[in-house]
Formats: C-alpha cells, structure tokens, sequence
C-alpha cells in the first residue's frame, strides 16, 4: 500500500512526520500522523503509541498541543496519531460536531448513510497497525492512549483485543457511552437502536467481561465541564471494582477537558507506557 509524505519536521531530534494514504478499509483518502524518535534511523526496532484523539480533531492536534515528542525521544516510543473518521466530499457528515467526520467513535458502522465509509474500528486495529509495521522502525509492542471520544476509542479496542496491546491509558474518556448523550446519539446513528450491540463499544461493559487484566491508566480533570453529563468514570470505577481490574483512575482538581491538561500529564502517560512497551519478560 502507497504511503505519501506530506510534511516532515524535526522535533526534539525525531522527526514529525505526516502520511496521506488511500484506505481500503474506510474507502477514502486519509491522513496520519507519525513521531519517529532520531534513533528510529537505525536497525533497531522501536515499540508504538497509538494516540486516538477526540471531537472534532484531525491527526494534527495531539502533535501540535500535547508536547509528547520529547518524552517519547527520550523513551524510544513511535508515537502514531490517526484522524478520528473517515474524510472527504463523498463521505457522509452531520451537521453536528459530535456525529460524522471528526466524530467517527472508532466504531464500525452497520447503519446508513454511515457504513461504506464509518468502519474506524477495523481501520484502526487491522489496516493502520498493518501499514504502519510495514513501513516504519516498529516492533510489534503496541500501547493505545486517547482523550474523550480518543480516549473511548482507546479503552475498548484494548479490551476488544487481549493480547494486543501492553497497556492503556485514556485522559477524560467517554466511559459508558451507552449512557450518556454523546454516545447515545453516536451509537444509535452508527449501530441502530438495538442497545446489545452498543455493549461492544461501551468500556464499562466490556471491562466488566474483561479475560486479560491489562494495566490502565486514566486521568480526568475535576474542572472538566464534559464530567458529570459525559464522561462517568465513576461507572467505570464501579465496573473496575465489582470484576477485580487493576484501574488506576486519578482525579486532578482544577484542570478542565482541554489540551493543557494533556500537556500537563502526557509525560506520566508515555512512562507509564514505558514501563511495559520496554520491558519484555
Ligand atoms: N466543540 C465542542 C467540543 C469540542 C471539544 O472539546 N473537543 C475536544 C474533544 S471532546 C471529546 O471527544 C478536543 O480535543 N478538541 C480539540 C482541541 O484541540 O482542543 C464544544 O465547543 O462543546
């Protein structure tokens, strides 16, 4: 599969790098975005974050707002930040910020007018991970991290795939999507109104079926006006709780849902990362 580039620039001695790919598995053009690490020029191979981002973002915010390249030079991570839906004139969009493009929810859709192009969930676990290994210094240790809509996107395609990935970490994620609005309203349009398939995107119903105990590690902000109606962590440390999972769920009073907060915590997320993508048993 062709890889163009589309822009390279030199951070922290790596390289950030932006890829346009046709999709064969979304039926459009995308784009993403790549941290190579400077010692990502050698022989050896380098573990990967995939970063999923949220409402409204392309692949360009996170490696724009975050600061996350210098902690993963440091550390030796590839970071890889795709767009959060399928792109273009002939894909289908909402008038709304919180359905269609840039609001994909990192499903795969069975309803119209979503379904030829609104399949995120297979791109992001088959196609994407497929092409990246296939064309950059990458070993097939993989972490997955997100924030909001990212963030959800994060924690269930960890818990949909054991065995995939060596930790998850999620800032404010939408945690019981099957409960709130913007996942109602997502959910509803992609899946259709039957609730049981919604179960296979919620994280609160998936952890509480979780097999593997995969280390986790949330950050939510206590100022984040998005807490109460939409995101519920509380569901998910309920959940976390009556199965025995390991969730570390840290509250931090007086940030908000913003990339500052990312900025602030990214650096404990990429070591946290660290810990399990660099040590192999
Ligand atoms: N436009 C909306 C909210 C949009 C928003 O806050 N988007 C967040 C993610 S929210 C959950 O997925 C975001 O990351 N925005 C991009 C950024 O660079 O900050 C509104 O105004 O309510």
């Amino acid at each position: 599969m062709m890889l163009e580039l589309v822009s390279k620039t030199q951070s922290f001695d790596g390289s950030q790098c932006q890829y346009r790919h046709r999709s064969d598995v979304l039926d459009c053009e995308m784009r993403f975005s790549v941290f190579l690490p400077s010692q990502a020029e050698g022989e050896q191979r380098f573990p990967v974050l995939y970063w999923l981002s949220g409402l409204t973002c392309t692949d360009e915010n996170f490696s724009q707002k975050a600061g996350a390249q210098r902690m993963a030079a440091e550390l030796g991570i590839v970071l890889v930040i795709p767009d959060t839906s399928p792109r273009g004139e002939e894909v289908a969009d909402d008038e709304g910020y919180d359905l269609g493009q840039g609001a994909g929810f990192y499903v795969n859709a069975t309803q119209a007018p979503w379904k030829p192009h609104y399949q995120m969930y297979d791109y992001l676990v088959e196609e994407l991970p497929a092409l990246v290994e296939a064309n950059f210094p990458v070993s097939d240790r993989r972490a997955i991290s997100g924030h909001s809509m990212g963030g959800h996107g994060a924690l269930t395609i960890a818990l949909k795939n054991p065995g995939r990935y060596t930790s998850v970490s999620a800032f404010s994620p939408i945690c019981n999507p099957m409960a709130c609005p913007w996942g109602e309203k997502a959910l509803a349009s992609y899946l259709g109104e039957d609730k049981t398939l919604w179960e296979e995107y919620d994280a609160t119903v998936l952890l509480s079926r979780a097999s593997e105990r995969l280390p986790m590690l949330i950050s939510q902000g206590e100022e984040d006006a998005f807490l109460e109606e939409q995101l519920k962590p509380n569901a998910l440390q309920a959940a976390a709780r009556a199965a025995g999972y390991p969730l570390k769920l840290e509250f931090h009073a007086g940030y908000d849902h913003s990339y500052y907060f990312i900025a602030t915590f990214i650096e404990q997320h990429l070591r946290f990362h660290a810990d399990y993508l660099l040590h192999v048993d």
